[in-house]
């Protein structure tokens, strides 16, 4: 599985620590009976290369950031620019601000032009101090744009709308005759992007949801028949809520995407919650944002300037179907409800998501100089590869409701595999 590189490579690298292009990952390591002995994609390893494509004294890098925040964007950004000025003494990075939109001039957001010194403590910071955008842009203008600013790669940090948009962009500047290196680096605390093991800033979401899974389970367990309810994001995947109920292990119900569940009925999770709240006196339930949009109306999806359809808000619906609930089986309830998803994702990222970005970054720069295009820094078994965008883009990752992970979760919170 290689993917497109702009062009021979004539510039000897200024690096060390070389990979060789021959070096590939499979997709899969497991062997053993019942097992495929097929290895699956092989995916080129990511790393410095001997011989590049660009002569780096002349590069110009652009750096962009879209879509949602994420913790460790910032960190993302200071180790692409460090690498470039420290590792690869380019010429000069830009950074285009406010996502897409900024690289269409008539649009009005100055690009800045970021040093060794301008990024020192940006690391320390949540957001991105570039500002971010959904939405779509000219394709075209924003072409024009990148051509007569002589960039030579295009540094792009976000998720499948991120990538898909960055795609456009490479097969733009193929046509124009213009050999634009676009290299993307994932990004979304959801952790659903493939060929990538765990997207940076998952593990902060994580640490943070605990806390607020903690104050929760205080609030609950205090009172008489306290049930706390915690929505956390994850629009198609609930690799958060799965998460933070493993890490917390004082989380009674955990909803996903990924499992439908029935709110009546005897084994429905009305039922589930009257129960546990019987039995022990309180109950914590944390609730993915996209589980349960089965149970709203069908009516024409909305959808957001990036074309993401709008969930329907499942925290308080599921926080008034409990109170009704209790009401009819004529029980005392205390109510309380939990929404801190920007609270979550605009956090400074934690000590091992700081690494993970910094390795992503470095790996993003290695391949732009070799003239990689089109490709997506990706990790599997722990290794950083390169994917072509397209393989990153078909589809999303969802947990897998057979596997470890999900069955921790189970363990962990004790519910039913499934309700109704
Ligand atoms: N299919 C697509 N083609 C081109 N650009 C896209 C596409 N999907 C999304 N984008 C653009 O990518 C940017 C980020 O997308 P969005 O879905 O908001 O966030 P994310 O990258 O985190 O998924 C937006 O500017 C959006 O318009
Ligand atoms: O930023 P908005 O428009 O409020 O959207 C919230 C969405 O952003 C996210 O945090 C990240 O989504 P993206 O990765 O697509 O940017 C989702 O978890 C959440 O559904
Ligand atoms: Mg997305």
């Amino acid at each position: 599985m290689t993917v497109t590189t702009l062009g021979p490579c004539r510039f000897r690298s200024p690096r060390s620590g070389f990979v060789s292009e021959e070096e590939r990952v499979p997709a899969n390591i497991i062997r053993g009976p019942g097992r495929d002995d097929d290895p699956g994609a092989l995916f080129e390893l990511a790393g410095p290369r001997e011989m590049l494509f660009f002569d780096p004294p002349r590069v110009r890098a652009g750096i962009i950031t879209c879509g949602g925040l994420c913790p460790g964007l910032n960190n993302v950004i200071r180790s692409l620019v460090r690498e470039l000025h420290g590792g690869y003494e380019v010429r000069e990075v830009i950074g285009f601000r406010m996502g897409y939109g900024g690289l269409d001039p008539r649009n009005h957001h100055e690009p800045v032009v970021l040093h060794h010194a301008s990024v020192d403590d940006i690391h320390q910071q949540g957001g991105t101090i570039l500002g971010t955008s959904r939405g779509p842009v000219d394709v075209a203008a924003a072409v024009d744009n990148l051509i007569r600013r002589k960039i030579d790669m295009l540094f792009c940090i976000g998720g499948d709308g991120t990538q898909r948009g960055a795609f456009a962009l490479y097969e733009a500047c193929k046509a124009r005759g213009h050999a634009l290196a676009v290299v993307g680096v994932p990004k979304t605390i959801d952790n659903d992007v493939l060929y990538v093991d765990r997207t940076f800033g998952y593990l902060t979401a994580l640490e943070e949801a605990r806390h607020v899974i903690d104050a929760a389970h205080n609030e609950a367990r205090s009172v008489e028949n306290g049930v706390a309810v915690v929505k956390v994001m994850g629009r198609h995947a609930g690799f958060i809520a799965a998460g933070a109920t493993i890490a917390s292990q004082d989380v009674n119900f955990t909803l996903v995407p990924e499992v439908p569940f029935r709110l009546d009925g005897e084994h429905g999770f009305l039922a589930a919650v009257i129960e546990r709240v019987r039995e022990r006196g309180h109950a914590v339930v944390v609730v993915a944002e996209g589980a349960g949009q089965d149970l709203f109306p069908t009516e024409p999806k909305a959808t957001d300037a990036s074309g993401n359809v709008k969930l329907k808000d499942i925290g308080p619906f599921l926080a008034k179907a409990i109170g009704e609930a209790f009401a009819a089986a004529k029980l005392p309830l205390t109510l309380r409800y939990f929404d801190p998803g920007y609270q979550i994702r605009s956090r400074p990222a934690n000590c091992e998501d700081a690494v993970l970005c910094d390795m992503f970054a470095r790996q993003a720069v290695h391949a732009a100089m070799a003239g990689k295009t089109g490709m997506v820094v990706g990790q599997l078994h722990g290794t950083f590869i390169h994917v072509p965008t397209s393989l990153i883009a078909s589809g999303a990752k969802q947990l897998d409701t057979d596997g470890l992970f999900w069955h921790s979760v189970l363990a962990a919170n004790q519910q039913p595999d499934r309700f109704g």
